[in-house]
């Protein structure tokens, strides 16, 4: 609750806040980006006064159509629901670079073979620390707990594969959720031996399951592409921490904002923070969620949410554990249930957004999409829904619909 309590002092959407060199090279980074919004946000301020006055005057929308000549933009801040990230913003953002942007080049996906290694030693080390029996897994163990990773060679390889079809180290991270076992574990270990070629090259769904908590924030601009076309708004999405001593940095950003795209990892009702092994991840979600919405600045902003990991989801229901949904009541069995669960999952959501929502916003934009961000197909589906959903508001605002 502490970082919480830091976010909630003072006035968060503060259009004056100073940047001091000393403040670190993240606030630096920050700096950078506002001074940006703020000279592209002067530079359009036409189009934002005619969008807020944009009530059916002749003359609004006369100017508004001019302006959707000229494309303008939009800013999308991707959020996390989630207070100990991992919720899949930076899947989502990966994917958006995938789909429309130029994707991943040679050099960028070789940048990941580290990271990647990193993830199966940190694979092993969480699931032999719980064990601690192994010699073969004391020797990783030490490995994962080094800074610096080994590249995966091939007699690594061997040895951690050796180790991982221990039916000691499988019966513990089948219990993953009281570890902090990540979600790429499966996947990253059921490819050891591609993993250590000599010239190993990560693919794209490598990448996407890569897990590298992010610090900062990282910008992106693109325009959806459609069936045929492309789509008329160019977009700005910026990609935050979600743990907790990340989000200071989100405030930053909060001016301006079109939507933002709340992720939430829904399997996660089970696991403990990353930095609070006392705290319900869920639990820590839904208050964040709450203080998300509660922000001023949001007045006017829509809500995307993104029910994420849908994929782990669907394995584990029925649903148990998290206190806010300690009125789940089984009906059925089996596709059924899922879908039951994640009605109710969706509900819990619905009824918080409207609970936390005032008076004054009623007519803000909320949307709920199921994802799974691993899912290309999903996600660019997805996007197609955000960003009709976006120009419709848009052009009603303008007076246009
Ligand atoms: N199975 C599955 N894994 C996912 C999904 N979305 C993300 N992941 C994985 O979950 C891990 C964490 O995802 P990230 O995108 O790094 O999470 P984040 O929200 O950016 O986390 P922070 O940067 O710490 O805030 C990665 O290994 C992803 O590959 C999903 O829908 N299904
Ligand atoms: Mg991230």
């Amino acid at each position: 609750m502490r970082s919480i309590a830091i976010l909630r002092m003072g006035s968060l959407c503060s259009r004056n806040r100073h940047y001091h060199e000393n403040d670190g090279p993240e606030n630096a980074q920050a700096a950078e980006i506002e001074r940006r919004i703020a000279q592209e946000t002067k530079a359009e301020k036409h189009i934002q006064k005619l969008l807020l006055l944009g009530i059916c005057t002749q003359h609004t929308r006369v100017c508004t159509r001019f302006l959707f000549f000229f494309n303008f933009f939009f800013v999308l801040f991707l959020f996390s629901l989630q207070g100990a990230g991992e919720s899949g913003k930076s899947t989502i953002f990966k994917q958006i670079k995938l789909l429309f942007q130029t994707g991943f080049d040679e050099s960028e996906l070789k940048s990941y073979a580290p990271v990647i290694h990193a993830n199966v030693y940190q694979t092993i080390k969480v699931c032999n620390n719980e064990k601690g029996v192994l010699v073969i897994g004391e020797k990783l163990s030490e490995i994962g707990g080094r800074l610096d990773y080994p590249r995966l060679t091939k007699e690594l390889a061997q040895e951690i594969e050796t180790l991982w079809r221990d039916p000691a180290i499988q019966e513990t991270c089948s219990r993953g959720n009281e570890l902090q076992v990540p979600d790429c574990a499966y996947y990253f270990m059921e490819n050891l031996q591609r993993l250590s070629d000599a010239n190993y090259v990560p693919t794209k769904d490598d990448v996407l399951n890569a897990r590298v908590r992010t610090t900062g924030v990282v910008e992106i601009q693109f325009s959806p592409v459609g069936e045929n076309k492309k789509s008329g708004e160019v977009y700005r999405l910026f990609d935050v921490g979600g743990q907790r001593n990340e989000r200071r940095k989100w405030i930053h950003l909060f001016e301006g904002v079109t939507a933002v795209i709340f992720c939430a990892a829904i399997n996660e009702y089970d696991q403990m923070l990353f930095e609070d092994e006392n705290k319900n991840r869920m639990m820590e979600t839904k208050e964040l969620f709450d203080w998300v919405l509660k922000q001023p600045c949001f007045e006017k902003t829509s809500f995307m949410l993104f029910l994420n990991k849908f994929d782990i989801f669907e394995k584990k229901v029925p649903l148990n554990v998290c206190e806010w949904f300690k009125d789940y009541q089984p009906v059925s069995s089996g596709k059924q249930e899922v879908e039951h669960a994640y009605e109710f999952v969706k509900k819990k959501f619905e009824e918080l957004y409207y609970q936390s929502t005032g008076p004054d916003r009623v007519d803000r934009v909320f949307k709920i999409y199921r994802t799974t961000a691993l899912d290309q197909k999903l996600v660019k589906k997805t996007f197609k829904l955000v960003d009709e959903t976006l120009r419709r508001r848009n052009l009603f605002e303008a007076g246009l619909l």
